[in-house]
Order: structure tokens, then sequence, then C-alpha cells
């Protein structure tokens, strides 16, 4: 465009500037197939001048329930539920894009808790649902993620929303993300030290906006908040639990109902007439972290942005703002875990495993990754109003695959 079709810019913002509007604005679409619900991210981008990097102008979130994995047994159905989503990208794209849009699904520990067969049937179902969409289909559009590339795109996202990938002072920020049925960890590290003593496949070199970044990274899988609760039940990776009743000192005395996680159903209660409240219900909960997670040292002083289970938690017992998060101690989550423990008859909360899981990110961020008590958490859900999610940093990674942006 020459200057002068483009002096009426300054009277626009940009996103309503009718130029901007036509000629280099572009879209991503992004499915994170999680192991408790679908969701889709459209982003819109806008190129502004061909030297700078495209920038990222607004994104479009729904999400649905249960996840992919609950629908191992019914591909088909599952399917449906994707392209559900997917129609609500055919009104937000404007259809002369839709052919140079892409559309990408990743899925994550949900279906790698799956059989091979079950798993791979999903994902042709919805293979099937892209091709007959009028969007750009790349190849390997529809794939289970590695869990290492899941803690650093979260990562990539955090510190692009924060500011901290541009520019010469970077100070990049660790990421904790905590999902249903694996949970993440991811630092930039600063000391040589933490190199040397850092099991080889927990670094992971990676190149972003033509920065090269060695992280720390890794995905626990089976130490997500919905996996832990099974563990602690001592009801995960069984093979047959039909009629078996799991108890747990973490569970209010009188309760027993069902639950359903990854297509099986669980039968649980409290202990009716043992111990419950926090203490033993922390014992029973050390059990399934303590030993089992790297702790490296560098992490003790740092302080880190937390999101997903962490922040359902803490806005779900009033320690942050829904809408505006906050910043938190380690023994914040251990104060309202022993507060929520130990009057569970007169704690009149939304799940009975509200104890639980309480207790679980204490032991975990304690004698999992060995956080001290007074570790910083940064809770976030949005910066500038876009979700802190891995789709972010796989968007400007399957971009830059395909020569959209470099
Ligand atoms: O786009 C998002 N923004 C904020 N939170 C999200 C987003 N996607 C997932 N979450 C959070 O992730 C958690 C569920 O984890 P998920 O279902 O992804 O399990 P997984 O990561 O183990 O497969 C919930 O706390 C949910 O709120
Ligand atoms: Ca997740």
């Amino acid at each position: 465009h020459s200057n002068r079709e483009m002096w009426f810019q300054d009277f626009f913002p940009p996103n309503v500037c009718p130029i901007n509007a036509k000629a280099n604005t572009f879209y991503g679409i992004m499915f994170d197939a999680g192991s408790t619900g679908t969701r889709i991210h459209i982003y819109t981008f806008v190129q502004k001048s061909p030297e700078n990097l495209p920038e990222l102008e607004g994104e479009i979130f729904e999400s649905v329930k249960p996840g992919l994995s609950a629908y191992a047994d019914q591909p088909e159905k599952g399917a449906e539920t994707v392209k559900r989503l997917l129609d609500m990208a055919i009104d937000a794209v404007p259809p002369h894009l839709w052919k140079k849009t892409p559309v990408v699904l990743k899925a994550t520990a949900g279906l790698r808790l799956l059989s091979e067969e079950k798993a791979q049937a999903l994902l042709l179902e919805v293979k099937e649902v892209f091709e007959e969409s009028p969007f750009l289909v790349p190849e390997d559009s529809v794939s289970i993620m590695d869990g290492s590339y899941e803690g650093i795109l979260a990562w990539i996202t955090v510190n692009f929303l924060t500011g901290q990938l541009s520019g010469q002072n970077q100070h990049t920020v660790g990421t904790l993300d905590l999902g249903g049925a694996s949970t993440q960890i991811t630092f930039l590290p600063r000391f040589e030290e933490t190199l040397k003593e850092t099991p080889g496949d927990f670094l992971t070199s990676f190149e972003m906006f033509n920065s090269t970044y060695k992280l720390y990274t890794h995905s626990y899988l089976g130490f997500g908040l919905k996996a832990a609760r099974l563990a602690t039940l001592g009801a995960l990776n069984m093979e047959a639990v039909d009629g078996q009743m799991f108890r747990s000192s973490c569970l209010p005395k009188q309760l027993e109902a069902e639950w359903h996680f990854g297509g099986v159903k669980y039968r649980y209660g409290g202990n009716k007439e043992g111990e419950t409240g926090f203490k033993p219900c922390y014992l029973e909960v050390l059990k399934v972290v303590k030993g089992k997670l790297h702790q490296p040292d560098e992490i003790r002083g740092s302080s880190f942005y937390a999101f997903s289970y962490y922040y359902d938690r803490a806005v779900d017992t009033n320690l942050i703002d829904y809408e505006q998060g906050g910043v938190l101690e380690v023994r914040d989550f251990e104060r309202k875990a022993k507060e929520v423990c130990d009057n569970m008859e007169r704690y009149n909360s939304a799940s009975p495993f509200l104890c639980m899981d309480l207790t679980y990110i204490t032991a975990l961020l304690k004698e999992g990754f060995g956080f001290r008590d007074n570790t910083l958490l940064q809770l976030t859900k949005k910066v500038n109003n876009i979700e802190t999610s891995w789709t972010l940093g796989a968007t400007f990674h399957l971009l830059q695959s395909l020569g959209i942006t470099y």
C-alpha cells in the first residue's frame, strides 16, 4: 500500500482499520485435546509490515467436556465434538481465508494413557472431520503431542505474552501446568550447575523467533490432578475395577460415590471408621509423589507462573479471584488444605475431592518439585486477554513450519 492509501489508519484502532482487516490479517486454529476436555483456540494475527513479526491480535476460545479419551469406544462420537467446535471457526474466519488457515489438533495425556489402537481410531476420525472442512490441513495435523513439547510450548506462550521473548533484557519465567492426567515443569536454567546436574532427557533446545533456548522441561504422566486422585485411592493403572470400593482419609467420612474418568467407572468413599483430615491425607498423598520427581536446586529460590488446576483450586478456595488471578506462596496451598481437610464435614464444597486436591498440590510442590514454603507462584489464566495455554506456542511453531511467519 502506498502512503496515500494508508492515511486513514491513524483514525482507526488497528482491529477495525479497514485496510488491516483485508490485506494483512491471518488466522491459525489450534485444538487442545486434553484429558478432561477439548478446546478450540482461533488466533488472529496481523502483519503490520513485512520486516516485523506478525502481531497477535486476538483469540476466540471455546471448550467442551468431556475430553476425547472419554469416547475411547465411540471414536465417531468423539470426532463429532471436534466438528461442533470447528463450526465456530467457519463463522470466525472470513471465507476467502479458509484455504489459507491451518487447523491442527494435538492430544495430551488423556490419549497417551489409552491403548495405541483406541487412540489412533480417535485421531483418524478427527482427521476425517478436518479433511471435510474448508481449512488448510497440514501433514501430521492430528497427533499425540510429545510431553516435552507441552511444557516448552506453554513456556513460549507465557514468556511471549509477558514480553520476555522480544528485546534485550530477557527475564524469562518458569511455568507450571497441572492437567488432569499429567503435569509439566519448564524453565530456562541460569546456572551451569543446573545443566550439569540435570538428566539429559530433561533438557531440550528449541528455536523460536530467531533465538535458541535450552530449556529444562519434563512432563510427568500420571501426575495430573485427576490421575493423582486415582493413585491416592490406589486405583490408577488397575486392570479391572468393577465394583471395588476405594477409600481415603482425604474424603468426607460418610461419602460413597461413583466417578468416571478416561472411560472407566470408579467407586470411592471416605474412611467410615478410620481417620480423616489433613495429617493422614498428607501421608497418603506423599506416597504418590515422594522420590518420584527430579528436584532441580535452582528452582527453590525462583518464582513460577502456574495455571490450569493450580489456578482452578486457588479460585475454588478464594485464594485468588477468578478474573484477576494473583500471587501466592506455596504455603498458602498448605494452609488451605489444612483448613478444608480438618473441617470436611462442615465444608460445603462443590467437590468431595477438594481436600485431596489441595493436599496433592501441596505435596507435589513441596515434596515433588522441592519448592520452599515461600516460593512465589504467579497464578494466571489470561495475559492481555489471551489464554495461557501451550496452544499459542504451538500455533507460532505451526505458522513458522508452514513458512507463514519466520
Ligand atoms: O486454554 C486454557 N486456558 C486455561 N486453562 C486451561 C486451558 N485449557 C485447559 N485448561 C485447564 O487445564 C486443566 C485440565 O487439564 P487437561 O484436561 O488439559 O488435562 P491434561 O493436560 O492432563 O491432558 C483445567 O484446569 C483447565 O481449566
Ligand atoms: Ca492440558
